[in-house]
């Protein structure tokens, strides 16, 4: 029974639709059901809207990273070395950097919902059954909202395992590291997934030594393996200390810093240490065994290809259906979700290839297959090149670190992957993407021959690259 639970509801309201979280994935939806004219109310939690998207996952973490990359930037370029150009950030000050952008995105987001005349509660929402919501204040008193379509858009926290004390002052996961107030002198990072990952890069721009701790045997093992190979190349280079293989026996905080224990035996010390290993989907408030619906053991639910739930009215999408759990994706799927709502199915999917783009410093951006899978397909391919060290603009901005590399067909010369390592992957990847998305002949690698680039550009490293790989052939 929830606190005050004895209240009187302060509304009863009637909606077309109620989404329930306001991250990507509640707004895509929201928008799409708004702008076909239904009467949409959306319910969050938090103070206010936009997600742990924006307040605790995508968004500050790449503000930080932006910020820690500029020093980087700033300290080794030339334009700007020599004595007492070097300078410094403490984690405060970018965080306060990172709280502008997410005040901006608040303001446009709130005005999003405002110029659809989209409802936004604030609460907790869970089921009384299929056709009506709670909704819990933070004051205790709650309104019902009737409805006919439910979407949940709840997303996911860090996974907590039961043994790690996380009230312990010097123990973080990825939303609690956001309120650490003193720069660490040392980190240990458990769990080298993509946000272990990012914070190894962004802890070690700071000057803070890293030890990042993998269960795996190489990082991200979804990427293709060079790409993967030369990130533990540049974070060891940078003085990451990456240890593969290993899985903890014990998590033990101090009133002077953190021990952990490996199940090989090995002891590792730190003052802090920042536990980024799983996420688990926000169900447990939604109260979904009213409706007769069961999540998996990562609090996850199963959809069809129209997200839509084992209950006909109620739909799911972002991270509480699981993979690809992106902010880019929570967006698409809101919004084919929302026109299966309005039509009976979907008229569209989500793209195949979903491309990854990963904030680690290098960055690192793919789409399509890697040289693994199309060797263990038995595809006949070809490897293009381009080293940003050999691209003008990139020995311009002194940012000489990284590679696009092309996979394509030998015989058709369709492109079927691409990776890209290095500053400004994720927005790189793009291009390649745009002609690997064409159909038929308009997927062909000659392209980047064929067409003339901005000169100096990082896009000309397509035609670096092209131009390798076809002379291979
Ligand atoms: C550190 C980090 C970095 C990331 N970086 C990237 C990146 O660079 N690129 C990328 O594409 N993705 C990234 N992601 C993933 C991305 O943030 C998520 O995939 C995305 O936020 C999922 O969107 P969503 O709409 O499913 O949920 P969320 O954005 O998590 O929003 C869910 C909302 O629902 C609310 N809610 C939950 N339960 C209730 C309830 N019962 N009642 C009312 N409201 C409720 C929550 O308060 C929250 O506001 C990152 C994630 C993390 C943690
Ligand atoms: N740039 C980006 O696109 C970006 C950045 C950060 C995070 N993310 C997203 O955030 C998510 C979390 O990443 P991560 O690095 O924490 O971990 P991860 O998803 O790589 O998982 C790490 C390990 O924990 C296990 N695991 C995951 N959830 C679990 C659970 N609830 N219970 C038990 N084991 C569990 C996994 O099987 C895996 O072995 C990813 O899905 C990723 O897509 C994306």
């Amino acid at each position: 029974m929830v606190k005050n639970a004895g209240k009187k509801p302060s509304t009863e309201t009637n909606f077309d639709a109620v989404v329930i979280g306001t991250g990507p994935g509640g707004e895509g939806a929201a928008m799409q059901l708004a702008k076909s004219g239904k009467k949409v109310a959306v319910v969050e939690r938090h103070q206010s809207i936009g997600g742990g998207c924006t307040h605790w996952g995508t968004i500050p973490s790449k503000a930080l990273r932006h910020a820690v990359s500029r020093l980087i930037e700033y300290n080794n370029n030339p334009l700007f070395t020599g004595t007492g150009w070097q300078s410094g950030m403490t984690f405060s000050q970018i965080l306060h950097y990172a709280s502008g952008v997410i005040r901006k995105q608040v303001k446009l987001r709130s005005s999003f919902y405002q110029r659809n005349n989209v409802t936004v509660i604030h609460g907790a929402a869970s089921f009384v059954d299929a056709n009506r919501i709670k909704v819990t204040k933070n004051d205790g008193s709650f309104d019902y909202l009737n409805v006919k379509q439910v979407v949940i858009a709840t997303g996911s926290r860090p996974y907590r395992p039961k043994d790690i004390d996380f009230g312990h002052a010097r123990i973080y996961d990825s939303d609690t590291v956001l309120s650490l107030d003193k720069d660490p002198r040392n980190i240990l990072i458990y769990g080298a997934g993509v946000i272990g990952s990012e914070y190894a890069s962004i802890f070690r721009g700071m000057g803070v030594k890293v030890d990042l701790i993998n269960q795996r045997d190489r990082l991200l093992s979804f990427l293709d393996a060079e790409i993967s190979d030369a990130l533990s190349y540049h974070l060891r280079n940078n003085g990451v200390v990456i240890r593969h293989n290993e899985e903890y026996e014990s998590i033990t905080g101090h009133d002077d810093g953190v021990t952990l224990k490996t199940k090989s035996g090995k002891v590792m010390k730190a003052d802090c240490l920042l536990f980024a290993n799983g996420r688990s989907g926000n169900i447990e408030a939604l109260n979904v065994d009213a409706v007769g619906l069961k999540p998996n053991y990562r609090g996850q639910l199963e959809v069809d290809e129209n997200y839509q739930t084992q209950v006909d009215n109620i739909y799911a999408v972002g991270d509480i259906i699981g993979y690809p759990s992106l902010a880019s994706a929570a967006y698409d799927q809101g919004r084919i979700c929302a026109t299966a709502m309005l039509n009976g199915s979907a008229d569209e999917s989500l793209i195949s290839d979903i491309p990854t783009g990963i904030y680690t410093i290098p960055e690192i951006s793919s789409v399509g297959k890697t040289e693994e899978e199309l060797t263990a397909a038995k595809v006949p391919y070809e490897v293009g090149r381009a080293q940003f060290k050999h691209l003008a603009r990139a020995q311009i901005s002194g940012n000489n670190v990284g590679c696009l590399k092309l996979l394509f067909h030998r015989e058709t010369r369709e492109l079927l992957g691409l990776h890209c390592f290095g500053e400004r992957a994720s927005e790189i990847v793009h291009i390649g993407q745009a002609i690997m998305e064409q159909k038929g002949e308009g997927n062909t690698i000659d392209y980047f021959v064929n067409t003339t680039f901005n000169y100096p550009t990082m896009a000309e490293a397509y035609r670096v690259a092209a131009l390798n790989g076809i002379n291979r052939l």
